[in-house]
């Protein structure tokens, strides 16, 4: 590629990581999420793209010819339409690796909340309603020595596994289409973690924890069948993706009974819509899809992105690049 570039800025950066791309190349800033007509507009021209939390779809695509590359501040890539991705040769960066420890940390919150009602029994004092001292009806379930069952250990799920196996004292159990190498792969997991069947892990988990991509084959994943060949009374976290859940058979599980309690970071569409049951449910724990929402990992997020752009701009391998061949 040439010497200066028109990039579209489709998400605010923070101000030193905008100025990087502005020394170098023609920089547009439109939100399309504020100003559309400012995102089309400058899409013609846009040989770059960098945002995320918005579909880059066909559409978008076919009105974007000049495009070479896009960097998403995200790890996720479902908001990118992939094989278009490939068939046009445009590139694709992502942000792997640096919001790992901060994923695991907001998992480990909703684990440690469901199970011990942190937000109910917070609420209670809040109220005015902590009266007498607490009995059995407001009792939690331990999370230290229980089994957790993975579904997803990649980056962020074997993040998950070191906290509760090295942490909790808790036998990990992960599904994925082919067992790990643990020596090579995740050394500090070996002796802690096991591969399963996919319904061995939920017979065996107390706490089963999604932590998927969305993708043609996780879609709809995690449906009734699934939530019926869990434990009794086990809880189910959400940190991956909303739709690779079946929402009204967790809504069914959480009111049979059959799962504790439930706490999600994603929904199949976010922001929650309110009419949704699972916002008000009294066993859910809901939050705002927070999984890397810290200032330290948001930042290490951005600046990678802006790196992987000017890397790809410059002709050089950017340190992130998402394989859309294997899509
Ligand atoms: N809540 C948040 O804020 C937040 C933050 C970061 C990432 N995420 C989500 O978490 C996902 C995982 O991130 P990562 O960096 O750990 O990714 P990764 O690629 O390292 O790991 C993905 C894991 O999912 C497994 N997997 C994929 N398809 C599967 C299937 N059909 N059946 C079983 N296992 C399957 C893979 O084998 C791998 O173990 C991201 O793609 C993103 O959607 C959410
Ligand atoms: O995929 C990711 O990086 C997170 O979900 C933030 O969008």
């Amino acid at each position: 590629m040439s010497t200066r570039q028109n990039i579209l800025v489709f998400r605010e950066l923070p101000a030193d990581q905008l100025a990087r791309l502005q020394a170098a190349h023609s920089v547009t800033v439109a939100d399309p999420k504020t100003d559309r007509a400012a995102f089309d507009a400058a899409l013609p021209l846009a040989q770059a793209l960098i945002g995320s939390s918005f579909p880059i779809d066909a559409a978008v695509l076919e009105r974007a010819p000049a495009l070479k590359v896009i960097s998403s501040v995200s790890v996720g890539v479902d908001n990118y339409a992939l094989a278009e991705l490939h068939r046009r040769g445009i590139l694709l960066c992502h942000t792997p690796g640096v919001l790992d420890e901060t994923v695991a940390d907001t998992v480990f919150a909703l684990l440690m909340a469901t199970s011990r009602r942190v937000v109910e029994l917070s609420n209670l004092v809040r109220e005015g309603r902590w009266t007498r001292n607490i009995g059995e009806e407001f009792f939690g379930f331990d999370v230290h020595g229980k089994t957790l069952g993975l579904l997803g250990f990649g980056r962020i799920g074997q993040a998950i596994a070191r906290r509760a196996a090295l942490g909790f004292g808790m036998p990990v159990r992960y599904h994925t289409r082919r067992p790990v190498d643990l020596a090579v792969q995740a050394p500090a997991l070996l002796g802690h973690a096991e591969h399963r069947t996919l319904d061995a892990l939920l017979a065996e988990s107390d706490f089963v924890v999604a932590m998927l991509p969305l993708s043609d084959s996780t879609r709809g994943l995690i449906d009734a069948r699934l939530f019926s060949r869990m434990k009794p009374g086990a809880i189910f976290i959400n940190g991956g993706r909303g739709a690779t859940v079946d929402e009204a058979a967790l809504l069914a599980a959480l009111d049979s009974g059959q799962l504790r309690a439930a706490g999600l970071d994603v929904f199949a569409k976010e922001p929650l819509p309110g009419e949704s049951p699972l916002r008000t449910h009294p066993r859910v724990t809901p939050l705002p899809h927070i999984g890397s929402a810290t200032h330290e990992t948001r930042y290490a997020m951005n600046r990678l992105a802006v790196d992987n752009l000017l890397a790809a701009l410059a002709g050089q391998r950017p340190a992130a690049v998402y394989d859309t061949a294997a899509a």
